[in-house]
């Protein structure tokens, strides 16, 4: 069987592609494409089909139904090492008792490539990620980082076009992950790489991706640039991924085609409707408030909600603080002003940035809220 054609291409499509485990429909339908140059992430949830999806456009795993394109080639019928991507797991997937050298030789070797080539090529895939003069290590005398750099060269050294990683970073440190996350950046634009990657962390899709997936139950929920997703989060759902830590149920006072005024405890906000759908006086409603968004204003103020200070977690230049409402919600807000526990605060919020979804808060979000922190 021949492999993908060499040439660059243009975009790479999943069509309607399902994958079931027995009863567990991990995909259903799912249809994405990304354009070439693209640093696409898939983000949601455990168990909503990130990896799934990862695993089947790599080949690691077959379809129930559907097809993969390669402009207009179809490449699901291919098997994983003749669709010419390179890959980066979690746990690394480093042979112990390799040489660091080895590791990154041993694709090319798949490849058939010769020992000159191999060796030449790994050196720069490791001088890429800046690990020359560790040739000669063996995986365990890397920290975790430099053996996910140690993957990644692996990755790289056969020079893909498309590189697919799945949550690279989530057994690093804070620290590290950061680190590492803007060297995945610098490598996706200097090599002209097209990337998809998998994670469940907000601040990773936002800060690495040209677009983000958020991913529901095996299919599509949105998707766009982050800051399309960020300003204009379709659902509750999508909203709790870009960091609208705030979302609670609210009735509805007074709606028109774009705007509500939404009772909250004994106050009222001005929201803006997210949803096509029409809501009306006595409506339960989703409101979605980003932290950033709730700032401190005069108590009495008209159009403020208050609220008790119940936690304040200092976070160097602003501080995270627990805030509750007369009605007893919880809320989060981000301030670089002094409060302290038992303070009593009027919050403000500008109308564009209360955003208001049909229906209560439904269980599923609760739960959300537990994983997104
Ligand atoms: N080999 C398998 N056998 C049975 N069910 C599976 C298998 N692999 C995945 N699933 C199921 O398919 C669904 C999607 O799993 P998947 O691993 O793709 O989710 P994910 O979004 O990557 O989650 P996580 O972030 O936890 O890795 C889940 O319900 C999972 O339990």
């Amino acid at each position: 069987m021949t492999s993908v054609s060499p040439q660059p291409f243009t975009s790479l499509r999943l069509d309607r592609i399902s994958r079931r485990f027995g009863r567990i429909a991990a995909l259903s339908e799912l249809s994405l494409e990304v354009a070439r140059g693209e640093f696409l992430a898939l983000l949601g949830p455990s168990g909503c089909g990130k990896s799934t999806t990862l695993s089947c456009l790599a080949g690691l795993q077959p379809l129930s139904s559907g097809s993969i394109w390669r402009d207009e080639e179809r490449i699901d019928t291919l098997p994983a090492e003749k669709r010419g991507f390179g890959m980066v797991f979690q746990n690394y997937a480093l042979f112990p008792h390799l040489s660091v050298q080895r590791n990154v030789e041993f694709g090319l070797a798949m490849r058939k490539a010769g020992r000159d080539e191999r060796r030449e090529k790994a050196r720069a895939a490791l001088r890429t990620v800046q690990l020359t003069g560790h040739e000669h290590k063996r995986p365990g005398q890397l920290s975790g980082g430099q053996q996910q750099r140690v993957a990644i060269a692996r990755a790289l050294a056969f020079q893909p076009q498309i590189v697919l990683m799945d949550e690279p970073l989530s057994n690093l440190d804070a620290g590290l992950r950061v680190e590492l996350r803007a060297q995945i950046k610098r490598l996706h634009e200097s090599l002209g790489l097209t990337t998809v990657y998998v994670t469940h962390d907000q601040s990773e899709a936002l800060s690495l991706a040209t677009t983000v997936v958020v991913m529901r139950e095996g299919r599509v929920e949105q998707i766009g640039p982050p800051e399309q997703l960020y300003s204009a989060p379709e659902s509750a759902y999508v909203a709790r991924f870009m960091g609208y830590r705030n979302t609670f149920t609210a009735t509805v006072e007074q709606a028109d085609a774009s705007h509500a005024r939404v009772a909250v405890g004994g106050d009222t906000l001005q929201g803006s409707l997210m949803s096509a759908a029409p809501v009306a006086r006595g409506d339960e409603v989703t409101l979605a408030i980003h932290p950033d968004d709730l700032v401190l204003a005069t108590p009495g103020e008209a159009g403020t909600i208050g609220a008790t200070v119940e936690v304040v977690e200092y976070h160097g230049r602003a501080v995270e603080a627990e805030v509750s409402t007369a009605s007893g919600e919880v809320l989060r807000l981000s301030t670089d002003q002094r409060v302290r526990r038992g303070d009593t605060l009027a919050l403000r919020v500008r109308p564009e940035r209360v955003l208001v979804y049909p229906g209560a808060e439904t269980s599923q979000l609760r739960e959300l809220a537990e994983q997104v922190a």
